[in-house]
């Protein structure tokens, strides 16, 4: 038994763990295109935030080895185009485009194409490396809030395999397990693809972590007749006033942790946050295919032509926020200070944000 990995650089080829199979088949595929990329994104094979990412990055690098001129410009102008068309594989996490511009800005320092390639290369994997350094470091931190309590519930997967290594809101509970510290996690199936019951239970699992599934609307009842003593959960996209976009059915269990008065908190690199936004009205909600609602397992459930509305995320505003717990640090309310506080003191000492 071991964490899982999703995303894997043999240093000549990515290779992801196909995340629509899973948990039935375990499933490694190789990326070898700019357009395998974009695929494996746009149908959820590698999904969360951190692990968009981290795909993207590899993409775009790879994608970059391909285009065959000597002139840095025209280069760029491939990069660009290459930038924006895997920019729109999904529109809600930033950490995409948080990649894809770290990678870009790489560009604008090689004196040659040659040059520029390998520094494409070597960002991505910069990107990678770190993540499963942040994450853990938030892991740490989330074990640190969650002193004393063993009943935590979740929702969608923010765990490994959304990330490089160890997850985000899974992380306490991989870190706690090495450590032989007991959590009882509850996991909400998170209709309507179910990243809950077929990823997080799996990866939960795999780590020897006690996990118990429960459809989503079973929270209410769950908190209360078991006792649940706080809630965690991921992010897709953090606004500048903390107001965090995660997977639809977060802002409920946000709710929730308000009327029953235990803590309620978002696990996050701060390459999360997004500060050009001031708050979550502007953050992009990406909606999906009806039939994930309308279907399953390929079989309609309701009347033909049913009229659907299918979001993928919420917005849970920071006021229902106990804490956001980054790598840097853990961040409560005032948001907006705090929050550029701690990326400004980053930025000082040359981080890339
Ligand atoms: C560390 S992953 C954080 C979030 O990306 C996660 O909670 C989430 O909402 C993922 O949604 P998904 O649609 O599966 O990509």
């Amino acid at each position: 038994m071991s964490i899982p990995l999703s995303i894997k650089w043999n240093g000549q080829q990515l290779t992801i763990l196909d995340q629509q199979k899973l948990p039935h088949l375990i499933e490694y595929v190789t990326l070898e295109t700019i357009e395998d990329v974009y695929e494996a994104i746009f149908s959820l094979k590698v999904r969360g935030a951190p692990a968009i990412g981290i795909t993207a990055a590899y993409g775009l690098a790879l994608g970059a080895q391909r285009h065959e001129t000597v002139s840095l410009g025209a280069f760029q102008q491939y990069i660009k185009k290459d930038v924006s068309y895997l920019n729109a594989s999904r529109p809600t996490a930033v950490n995409l485009a948080w990649a894809l511009n770290r990678l870009q800005d790489k560009v604008s320092e090689a004196t040659n194409v040659e040059q520029a390639k390998q520094l494409l290369l070597a960002e991505a994997i910069k990107i990678h490396e770190e993540d499963e350094a942040s994450c853990r470091r938030i892991g740490e931190h989330a074990l640190t809030l969650l002193e004393g309590r063993t009943k935590v519930m979740t929702i969608c997967n923010a765990g490994s395999i959304a990330t490089a290594k160890y997850g985000t809101a899974l992380a306490p509970f991989h870190l706690g397990s090495e450590r032989g510290r007991h959590f009882d996690v509850y996991a909400c199936e998170t209709r309507p693809v179910y990243q809950g019951a077929r990823l997080t239970v799996w990866e939960l699992q795999q780590s020897n972590v006690d996990v118990t599934l429960i459809t989503d609307s079973m929270a209410a009842h769950t908190i209360k007749a078991k006792g649940i003593e706080a809630i965690i959960v991921g992010a897709d996209r953090i606004a500048a006033n903390g107001d965090t976009a995660n997977k639809i059915g977060t802002f409920n269990l946000a709710l929730l942790a308000k009327a029953f008065n235990i803590p309620f908190y978002v696990a996050a690199p701060v390459s999360t946050f997004d500060l050009e936004i001031e708050d979550g009205t502007a953050i992009p909600i990406e909606e999906r295919n009806p039939e994930e609602i309308t279907h399953m397992n390929g079989r309609p459930i309701a009347p033909l032509g049913t009229k659907v509305f299918n979001p993928a995320f919420d917005v849970t505003p920071s006021q229902l926020i106990t804490a956001i717990i980054t790598e840097k640090g853990i961040i409560t309310a005032d948001y907006q200070k705090n929050i550029s506080r701690l990326l400004a003191a980053s930025i000082r000492k040359g981080e890339k944000i």
